[in-house]
């Protein structure tokens, strides 16, 4: 049986830095975000419920979904929102099913479901063990800020839409602080890693 652990925090909190890290040390990832972008890719069933709900005001000249275009109307509108999410969310759990069974297939011992919305979306039954990666408000604002060269306004709609980092903190296994440096993260990590005899 492999032991599969939900890696999740906020947005820009530092989720796919942890994932990076631990894909170095040969862990399985199976990433929600990037899940969420293959299924809207062209051709596909959600992309085409998606131009249906949203008209091709979301579309680039190329065809491929106005991502920019989506995110402004979605992250300043709780309707659109989750007129996005049933569309596409349904096809992200299918997809992360088919990818979590590949890679035990090929002997993965330990699965990583990164998963930003695992709370939200009340998910936490498909894992064994959460981890939440944490920093506090004014880093999380200045990170999404930077990443991302979002306005305030802008950031702060994206952090409103999901459930405060301070309760996720709560519902934890593990927390992970990311306010520090990369290493002091990596620290954390390894310590937890050995704590839940966590095997690639
Ligand atoms: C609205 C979209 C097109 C914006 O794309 P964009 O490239 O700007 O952002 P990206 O997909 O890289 O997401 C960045 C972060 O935003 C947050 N986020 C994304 N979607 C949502 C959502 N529906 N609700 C709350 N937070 C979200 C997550 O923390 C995510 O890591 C895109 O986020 C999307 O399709 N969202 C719906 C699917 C979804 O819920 N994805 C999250 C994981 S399943
Ligand atoms: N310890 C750190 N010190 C400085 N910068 C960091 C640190 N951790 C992450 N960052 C930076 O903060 C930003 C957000 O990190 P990351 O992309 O890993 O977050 P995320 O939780 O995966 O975000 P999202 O939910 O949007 O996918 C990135 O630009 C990253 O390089």
């Amino acid at each position: 049986m492999a032991f599969i652990v939900g890696l999740t925090g906020g947005i820009a909190s530092g989720k796919s830095t942890v994932s990076k890290l631990l894909e170095k040390r040969g862990f399985a990832i199976v990433d929600a975000d990037i899940a969420a972008r293959k299924v809207v890719e062209p051709g596909e069933r959600a992309y085409m419920d998606i131009v249906e709900a949203f008209g091709s005001r979301v579309l680039l000249e190329d065809g491929t979904l106005n991502r920019a275009k989506l995110g402004s109307i979605v992250f300043q509108n709780e309707e659109e929102r989750k007129k996005l999410n049933a569309i596409v969310h349904p096809a992200v759990r299918k997809k992360m099913k088919d990818w979590q069974e590949e890679a035990i297939e090929s002997g993965k011992q330990t699965v990583i479901l990164d998963i930003p919305l695992l709370y939200e979306s009340k998910l936490t039954h498909l894992v064994e063990k959460t981890i939440v990666v944490f920093v506090n408000e004014e880093t999380q604002l200045k990170r999404l800020m930077e990443r991302n060269a979002f306005t305030e306004k802008e950031a702060k709609s994206r952090i409103a839409s999901q459930m405060p980092l301070r309760e996720k903190v709560e519902l934890a296994d593990a927390v992970i602080d990311n306010n520090g440096s990369i290493e002091e993260t990596e620290t954390q990590l390894d310590q937890l890693i050995e704590k839940w005899k966590m095997k690639p």
